[in-house]
């Protein structure tokens, strides 16, 4: 391997409390708000059909109308309890705020910008009250960052002349500024969500960002800090030129999740979705599929089942209300969650053979293994292979303790459990208790072939 002198800092996941805590929450909400949820994907009587938060990219739209979206900022319906509470009927255990996305504006009073909330009809910090409202709920925040900002005259996405370097000189100190100045002003944040570090000026800056993530981390230790951050030596982002994860957990599953566990690579992991193909600020007019609540359970459950965290995205509108698309999600998620969020939190990877009916998932400190079947077969028999010694001692459904299950052995570590019910309404959660047997006792013949 390679001598990296800003490549990763810590082989193997983190064991520390904090990060426990972290890796124990399941499931995450992400909000995306901002100027781009005053023109909701439209302009001009337009439709625009990216993503509703890059509009200001678009050939429709001039950069100086876009910038100027500031002037309209006033979102009255802003409600940050309403949101807690609904985040936390849903079963959020933590959520991510955009403070500043790519177009630069910032949700909180920087001292460091005038292209911020105080300049805006709004007038007030967006992001202290949030923090509050989270907090007071139990759920935990996470400052989302951009590094690219468009609004600023520093910024560069790569490094051409000495200007180039000279202004992005000054990018840097000012973004060095806005990090230590949240961390600041919001200390209960518990990390930090970047993004936007994919320009080549900003894979040039291995040492700048790596004794930046030292500085924040000694400011609030323990904060939690994504493998979106840093490049190292050589550019590399993510994973370091030697392929070791830099940061805290990998972010790279943004729309899309891993399939098997060998795809985690044995890392912490969090998968951030948007509820439509691809948009992440408020769009008036979805178009093209929007999940259903049983298509996001199930890839949370599958987050979950891969040692992974599952994070929902909501897109407020440029009132500061969340949409009714989003509010309907929200309580149908919500539903399943109260029932079997036993499955969800505190849970993680299992080595037994994943099977057709859905997932396992395994409380960490219980030991105790979930089934969650999303897909019953026609003959009701669901498959159990387990590793050898292990003794199934106890199967019962989670919401019927009553209703337990015998596994019928049908060959060596392998049985079926016969479901009774004729459909499944919802994703259903059949619990297991077992224990490591001492010595094996059936004999079965290995077919010689
Ligand atoms: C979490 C997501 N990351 C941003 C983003 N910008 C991209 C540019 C190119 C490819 C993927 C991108 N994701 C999206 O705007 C959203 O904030």
């Amino acid at each position: 391997s390679m001598t990296l002198e800003h490549g990763a800092h810590r082989i193997g996941k983190r064991i520390d409390s904090k990060m426990s805590r972290w890796r124990n929450y399941g499931f995450g909400q992400f909000i995306h708000w901002g100027l781009y949820a005053i023109p909701g994907g439209h302009w001009n009587g337009e439709y625009y059909g990216g993503a509703a938060e890059w509009i200001r990219s678009w050939k429709g739209m001039p950069n100086e109308d876009y910038d100027n979206l500031y002037t309209e900022f006033d979102p009255v319906d802003f409600d940050p309890k309403a949101w807690a509470e609904q985040a936390k009927d849903m079963g959020a255990r933590y959520m991510i705020i955009t403070t500043k996305h790519h177009d630069g504006f910032c949700l909180w009073p920087s001292e460091f910008t005038d292209y911020d909330v105080t300049n805006a009809p709004y007038g007030q910090d967006i992001i202290g009250p949030l923090v509050e409202a989270y907090d007071a709920e139990g759920i935990d925040v996470y400052l989302y960052f951009s590094v690219m900002d468009w609004n600023h005259p520093g910024y560069r996405s790569k490094l051409e002349t000495a200007e180039d370097r000279e202004a992005y000189e000054g990018f840097k100190e000012f973004t060095r500024n806005q990090l230590l100045e949240l961390l600041e002003r919001y200390p209960s944040t518990k990390g930090l969500w970047f993004d936007g570090t994919w320009d080549a000026a900003w894979k040039e800056q291995a040492e700048f960002a790596d004794n930046l993530a030292m500085e924040m981390r000694e400011m609030i230790p323990g904060l939690i800090i994504g493998s979106r951050f840093r490049p190292d030596d050589y550019g590399n982002r993510h994973f370091d030129s030697n392929g070791d994860l830099m940061g805290d957990y990998e972010q790279g599953w943004e729309r899309k999740l891993p399939d098997t566990y060998e795809d985690t690579k044995g890392n912490d992991w969090d998968c951030v979705m948007t509820v439509p193909e691809n948009q992440w600020g408020y769009h008036s007019d979805w178009r093209g599929h929007v999940k259903t609540s049983y298509e996001l359970i199930e890839m949370l459950v599958k987050s979950v089942s891969l040692d992974g965290n599952f994070v929902m995205n909501f897109g407020p509108n440029g009132q500061g209300e969340i949409r009714k698309e989003e509010r309907q999600l929200a309580k149908e998620i919500g539903e399943w969650m109260h029932k079997n969020q036993k499955a969800i939190y505190d849970c993680g990877y299992i080595d037994w053979e994943k099977q057709d009916w859905g997932y396992y998932t395994r409380n960490r400190e219980s030991g105790e293994v979930y089934m969650i079947v999303f897909n019953k077969p026609i003959n009701g028999a669901l498959r159990i292979k387990t590793p050898a010694k292990i003794n199934l001692d106890k199967i019962f459904d989670l919401n019927g303790p009553q209703k337990t299950y015998r596994p019928e052995e049908i060959h060596r570590n392998e049985y079926f459990i016969h479901l009774d019910e004729a459909l499944l309404e919802t994703p259903k959660v059949i619990v297991i208790q077992y224990s490591e047997a001492t010595n094996q006792t059936k004999g079965y013949d290995k077919a010689k072939t």
